[in-house]
């Protein structure tokens, strides 16, 4: 028999959307919402009440079809760049709630998939634990992706934590902090350098070489946000698909592009190689500004 769960009284089981999930919520009043299916943060609200995810209100909550919003965890592929299912298997699986606790940086949750049946049936020859840690801190919230190859083969991943950042509008947001980075415009499919802020008109899909230092979103209501991710995350990527791209996304509202922003850490160009016995983590911390 496993121990019992311990968890801290911040944590509590709920439903959401009907599936199962937890709710952590700090005296301070800032909570955070994590889903069994993907480990996928839904929601984070601050003290002042500021929900800080977009969450698309046409996610279909069936249990396994990806959940358009929060932060999906990407894993063990980032997009269609492999053989897997886009975005890997990570966000369509159910996670484990391995235990929490409570400490100086605040309350920490912790998630673990493990291959199984179902991993092996896109990944047969992958034993794996890849584990993500939410700790919720006032006006902060960092989430920490770990994996682990326990088994005798050598394998590789790319990854993403995919956060849908929820904005005022879209037209007046503008994410300072790239410039000078390389990048990949994959709509255009151009690669050149970034020059100043990245501001969004249109569709705009784009693979850079993560930047030195956090990056700051600027709301056109004035709100300010840091992102900031570990080095071992070689990649920031960031994504609105734009009026036409989004009207045709069936989990999107027509408009839901103007109200989202992604912002993600991720491992793209260079695979994570994994041999056995070997670890890998990276994070992303978001703070309200
Ligand atoms: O629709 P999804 O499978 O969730 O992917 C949503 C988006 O994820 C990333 O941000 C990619 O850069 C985009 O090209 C992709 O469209």
């Amino acid at each position: 028999m496993p121990d019992p769960l311990s968890l801290p009284p911040s944590v509590r089981s709920i439903p959401f959307h009907g599936q199962p999930a937890w709710q952590m919520a700090l005296p301070t009043g800032d909570t955070v919402i994590v889903a069994e299916q993907g480990a996928q943060v839904l929601s984070w609200t601050t003290a002042d009440g500021a929900e800080r995810f977009f969450l698309s209100p046409r996610s279909l909550f069936d249990g396994h079809s990806a959940v358009r919003g929060g932060v999906p965890v990407c894993f063990p592929q980032f997009n269609q760049r492999g053989p897997l299912p886009k975005h890997g298997f990570a966000r369509n699986l159910p996670w484990r709630l391995e235990g929490g606790e409570e400490g100086e940086q605040g309350a920490t949750l912790r998630l673990l998939l493990e291959d199984s049946e179902a991993t092996r049936r896109w990944w047969p020859e992958h034993a794996f634990a890849a584990r993500l840690a939410v700790t919720l801190g006032a006006g902060t919230l960092r989430l920490e992706l770990s994996v682990h190859n326990p088994g005798p083969t050598t394998w590789d991943f790319t990854a993403a934590l995919h956060g849908y950042l929820h904005v005022d509008d879209i037209g007046g947001t503008r994410l300072d902090g790239l410039d000078g980075q390389a990048r990949w415009d994959t709509v255009a499919d151009v690669r050149d350098v970034q020059h100043g802020p990245v501001t969004f008109a249109g569709e705009y899909d784009s693979v850079f070489a993560a930047a030195p230092a956090p990056l700051q979103l600027h709301q056109a209501g004035g709100g300010r946000l840091s992102i900031a991710q570990s080095p071992e995350w070689g990649n920031t990527v960031v994504w609105n698909p734009g009026a036409t791209l989004c009207a045709a996304l069936p989990d999107m509202p027509a408009d839901g592009y103007r109200q989202m922003l992604c912002v993600e850490a991720a491992c793209i160009d260079e695979p994570v190689p994994m041999a056995p016995g070997a670890r890998w983590s990276g994070w992303q911390q978001l703070q309200v500004l």
